[in-house]
């Protein structure tokens, strides 16, 4: 087995893996977070060399960041279908279901990713999981009506079985993290989610919750970097 190596180091491996599926004149959703990142700035070196491609940022966070690497940008109303979506995730087990929104961008990765044909999640070993729920499951929902939002949560967790605190996500400034979209994100600490498909129908009825963390049949690939080199998951 490899010397350990630094998890940055690791998330650009990744990254460099994912952009050898980029080809010329696609139509590329930007993921969002420190890996995501990665590709980001790594594609904007090929954009830099002539490549040219166009993205849809899934945060302002990227936005910005692709502009400032001068990486051409649309929207999902000019272009409704991507062909490819590279991003990070908080999680993943071996059947490609993800937990993200540790960056506070499910929502817009949610639809950038539905809308591409292939979405490649690029991590290193640590986001691989035998079974999601380690990392608290992100909920992202609106302001009004918070606290029986949250009592809806805890409700259809508790019908599962699953139990943990749920806490409002706070921004560095100790206000409430608000979203791009102006929603709040509620952590909600379950542990163990031994059957992610009912937990992501259930909370997807409560009115006040927008979207949740959890990508179920999205992922079509991953590639994982460690101290080895990048594993390449395909979806079965
Ligand atoms: O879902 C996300 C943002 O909403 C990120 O993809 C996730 O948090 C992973 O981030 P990082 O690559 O920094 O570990």
């Amino acid at each position: 087995m490899g010397a350990k190596r630094d998890p940055a180091e690791l998330k650009i491996e990744a990254a460099r893996v994912a952009l050898g599926h980029v080809e010329p004149g696609m139509q590329l959703g930007l993921g969002t977070g420190s890996t995501a990142e990665a590709f980001v700035r790594l594609l904007g070196e090929r954009v830099a060399e002539g490549l040219s491609v166009i993205g849809v940022p899934t945060s302002e966070r990227t936005a910005d960041l692709a502009r400032s690497l001068h990486i051409p940008l649309t929207t999902l109303d000019d272009h409704p279908r991507l062909d490819l979506t590279i991003d990070g995730a908080d999680e993943l087990d071996d059947e490609l279901r993800l937990i993200k929104g540790g960056g506070g961008a499910l929502l817009r990765e949610k639809i950038v990713a539905t809308a591409s044909e292939r979405m490649i999640v690029v991590a290193d070993a640590s986001k691989r999981v035998k079974s999601l729920g380690a990392f608290p499951l992100p909920v992202e929902v609106v302001p009004f009506g918070l606290g029986a939002t949250m009592r809806a949560i805890e409700s259809v967790a508790g019908r599962l079985g699953l139990d943990g605190p749920l806490s409002v996500r706070q921004a560095a400034d100790g206000r409430a993290f608000l979203t791009d979209g102006g929603h709040l994100i509620v952590d909600a600490a379950f542990g163990r989610i031994p059957d992610p498909e009912a937990l992501s129908d259930s909370l997807l009825h409560i009115p006040g919750v927008v979207e949740h963390g959890l990508f179920i049949g999205i992922a079509s690939a991953a590639l994982i970097a460690d101290a080895d080199g990048v594993i390449h998951l395909a979806s079965a």
